[in-house]
């Protein structure tokens, strides 16, 4: 039971972060096939509280369109459901946290500290391009927002991926190259050391 000092095992979370369009959700994706995770997308969670028709909804939506972030109360809440709700204990927590305030509140709720940051790299004009042909029907991949979500990246999002780099935490993975090829990269970052080499 939860009493203090008690052995419940914390889970073991990954935070995948980037630029919008950098490939976060194609690589979970294959990760989640290759090594038992599950996959928890912040926007995804956030597109389906809308859809659910929450009290929160409208306001989840017009910050969307803006491209501006969510107040982490309404994400966290949403993050952890998903975990109770998996019966799983090893998460990629995709797209979060993405502002100062999302990585503290974070913290302080749930006292999880990932095991580390997985950051795809990746060159704006080259997002630019993959968000516009993507194709998901979002009412945020329209060249208007995307240049607000690119400026929300550049302050809010990336002094995160600093804060994170400052502790030796940050796995940096150059995503401007093909999907398959992104992969090996992150392949390598996710097997156990005892199975890479043999000495
Ligand atoms: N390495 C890659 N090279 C080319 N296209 C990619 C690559 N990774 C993802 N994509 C495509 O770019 C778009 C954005 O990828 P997505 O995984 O949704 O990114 P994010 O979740 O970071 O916004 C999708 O249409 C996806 O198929
Ligand atoms: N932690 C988060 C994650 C997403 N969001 C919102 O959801 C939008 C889409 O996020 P996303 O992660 O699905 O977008 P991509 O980076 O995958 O393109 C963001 O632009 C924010 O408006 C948020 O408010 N807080
Ligand atoms: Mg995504």
């Amino acid at each position: 039971m939860g009493t203090a000092g008690d052995s419940e095992k914390k889970p073991t979370v990954v935070f995948v972060l980037g630029g919008p369009g950098s490939g976060k959700g194609t690589q979970c994706a294959n990760i989640v096939e290759h090594f038992g995770y599950t996959h928890l997308s912040a926007g995804d969670l956030l597109r389906a509280e809308i859809k659910s028709g929450s009290e929160n909804g409208t306001m989840i939506q017009n910050m969307i369109k803006e491209g501006k972030i969510v107040p982490s109360e309404v994400t966290i809440k949403l993050l952890q459901k998903a975990m109770q709700d998996s019966g799983n204990d090893k998460f990629l927590i995709d797209g979060f946290p993405r502002n100062e305030e999302n990585r503290a509140a974070f913290e302080a709720v749930t006292k999880i500290e990932p095991a580390f940051v997985l950051f795809f790299d990746c060159p704006e004009e080259e997002m630019e391009r993959r968000i516009l042909s993507r194709n998901q029907g979002r009412e945020d991949d329209n060249i208007e927002t995307i240049r607000k979500r690119f400026k929300v990246f550049l302050e809010s999002s990336l002094p995160v991926v600093e804060y994170y780099d400052s502790k030796g935490k940050v796995q940096k993975v150059d995503a401007a190259k093909p999907i398959d090829e992104v992969f090996e990269v992150v392949k390598a970052i996710f097997t156990p050391k005892d199975e890479k080499v043999a000495v």
